[in-house]
């Protein structure tokens, strides 16, 4: 008998359903939403990092992606055995007692604060600066431990911790606060019993602090030093977290009559796009599988026996089962990635914007098909003549830091630099230097994991940029000297959601064998330019040292390791 499966994946701007076939993976559909409130970035204020969205932004794409593909596969909806759906995070969400999203009741609708607070909101800094500081003095354990010693302010906690300060109204309506993945699996689910509802271990594990160390989230006694709010909620929380191979509940009338299918689809518990993307790109013990977007998020999986009792420094968490049960999940990632580059893009767009608009020799039409032919190809453009330019060749010394870092070492407060610029230093010289500190950025967190004992047999790419750039790609495999294979899926995180949905239901017995059977293929692959890697290895002396400059924490790197 055929069996069908649907992995949801909702990303910074959109949101896509992928109706999988379980025997090969093969895609029978699939449907792409943008978030319509977004797009106008309404309740965002980017000049103070503060990110918000609307949760029926959320609601209309799941409903309008869901339907699309199951009124367009061709196939029978009561063969959709089962839904598994990722998210950003940690992006949290208030809700009330009868678990809404506040922004959906009375007087909050255009609420930023009652709103979801987007991984990439950074308003909390101070926030998780105050949590660190706790975490180290209070006199207990250092909840910080599994979450690399370091609690950023992309996190669950900063990030309620900020809103219970700014918005009195918020903090008493908001009777209890879900990461989004357990939001949108709760909203499909028949039992609406907040307290028993399965909550996702990937999310709570690497962003709220829980472990099985502490027996959950930490304690009342160190939240409500921080405010009597944190305390209160951790008694509405959750004590037990769930794997994503896991069912939550089966899918309720409501949403079944909706979408167009039964009660009998089952859905599984929510896990974050990173992890469902490093599935979906057939992750094994000791790979690293890097997402490489706007920003990267860098997944390893290690046995138990392997890591032990060790903690592994300055990384984004550690958590038992959040990519593969029975594994140990190790997350960490770059602020900014693409977006390093975005933001060049832009600055050099800003004449075309700008001048363009005042100037009387072309008519408007022209005007913006000018604009549009520039926006698409200047990064193409760049990327010819940055490949062209000897590595001999001085170019300036930029760091990846352009919107914090994010690992190894949070410290979202750090800014980006550029040095060694001269008369000589054209717009490709700039932009070659860019491509080069996200590869040293890439390089610093794989240096982290192997000094602290993480083995990386091998490495994966999977996202936008390393579909997009042979060039970055190529430069990645110089400066870790390492091949890096490249996956074909363009959707690796909802085929990973979908490889949980079929264990989920009972089709596979384990992720491994799930992905091994649905995962993607991969379609190319990067090997290390042995005559190029040493010249990289030079720069990288010069990152090392723009780095220490701008950031004095950074202990004085050990040079030997790269001459
Ligand atoms: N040809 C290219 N070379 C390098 N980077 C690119 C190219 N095209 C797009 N990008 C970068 O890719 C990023 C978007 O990646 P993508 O994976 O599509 O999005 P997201 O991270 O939101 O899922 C942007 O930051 C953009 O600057
Ligand atoms: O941080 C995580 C997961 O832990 C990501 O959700 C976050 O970086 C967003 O990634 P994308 O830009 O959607 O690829």
């Amino acid at each position: 008998m055929k069996n069908y499966v649907i992995g949801l994946d909702y990303g910074t701007d959109s949101v896509r359903a992928m109706l999988i076939d379980t025997e090969n993976g093969q895609e029978l559909a699939s449907n792409v939403c943008q978030y319509k409130r977004w797009a106008t970035k309404e309740y965002c204020n980017a000049s103070i990092n503060q990110f918000r969205q609307h949760p029926l932004d959320h609601i209309e794409g799941l409903e309008t992606t869901i339907k699309y593909v199951v009124q367009n596969s061709n196939v029978d909806p009561s063969l959709i055995r089962s839904i598994c759906i990722d998210t950003t995070g940690s992006s949290p969400v208030p809700v009330t007692k009868d678990g809404i999203p506040l922004a959906l009741t009375e007087g909050f609708e255009h609420n930023p604060n009652a709103m979801m607070v987007l991984w990439k909101d950074h308003t909390s800094i101070h926030e998780a600066n105050e949590i660190n500081e706790l975490a180290e003095n209070w006199g207990g354990e250092n909840f910080t431990k599994y979450v690399g010693g370091i609690y950023s302010s992309e996190w669950f906690w900063a990030k309620i911790l900020h809103i219970a300060r700014v918005d009195a109204a918020v903090k008493d309506a908001a009777y209890t606060w879900m990461e989004h993945c357990d939001l949108m699996t709760y909203l499909l689910i028949d039992n609406k019993d907040l307290k028993s509802f399965k909550r996702s271990r990937c999310a709570a594990g690497h962003k709220a602090m829980w472990h099985e160390d502490w027996n959950g989230l930490p304690p009342e006694e160190f939240l409500g030093q921080l405010h009597p709010y944190l305390a209160t909620l951790r008694g509405r929380l959750y004590d037990e977290t769930y794997t994503s191979d896991l069912v939550a509940g089966n899918l309720s009338q409501e949403w079944a009559t909706r979408l167009g299918l039964t009660t009998d689809t089952l859905i599984a518990v929510g896990t974050f796009d990173a992890h469902s993307g490093a599935v979906g790109a057939k992750i094994e013990e000791n790979t690293l599988v890097r997402v490489m977007g706007t920003s990267t998020c860098d997944i390893i999986v290690d046995s138990k026996e392997s890591i032990g009792t060790k903690t592994v420094r300055g990384i984004c968490g550690q958590v038992d089962g959040s990519v593969i049960p029975g594994f140990i999940g190790l997350e960490a990632g770059q602020s900014a990635f693409g977006d390093l580059l975005a933001w060049y893009k832009e600055l050099l767009l800003w004449p075309t914007e700008h001048l363009l608009a005042t100037s009387t020799l072309l008519t408007d039409v022209q005007k913006e098909q000018l604009r549009a032919e520039m926006s698409d190809n200047l990064i193409v453009q760049l990327t010819t003549e940055a490949e062209k330019i000897p590595l001999s060749e001085s170019v300036p010394i930029a760091l990846d830091w352009i919107n914090g870092r994010r690992t190894p070492d949070a410290n979202q407060e750090i800014k980006s630099a550029i040095s060694n610029l001269s008369l000589g230093t054209k717009a490709p010289h700039l932009f070659k230097s860019l491509v080069n500190a996200i590869c040293f950025g890439s390089k610093k967190i794989v240096d982290r994991f192997e000094e602290e004992g993480v083995k990386i047999n091998s490495v994966i790419g999977i996202g936008g940029v390393a579909r997009k750039s042979p060039y970055i790609m190529q430069t990645l495999a110089n400066v870790l000297n390492k091949p890096i294979k490249i996956a074909a899926s363009d959707q690796t995180p909802a085929l990973g959601a979908a490889i949980y949905a079929a264990v989920a239901a009972g089709i596979y017995p384990n992720v491994i064998e799930a992905s091994q059977k649905m995962g993607s293929d991969f379609d190319g692959e990067y090997f290390p330019q042995l005559d190029k890697v040493a010249a990289y290895n030079k720069l990288l002396l010069a990152y090392d040292q723009l780095s220490s400059f701008a950031d004095p924490s950074i202990k004085k790197l050990h040079h030997e390791q790269y001459v």
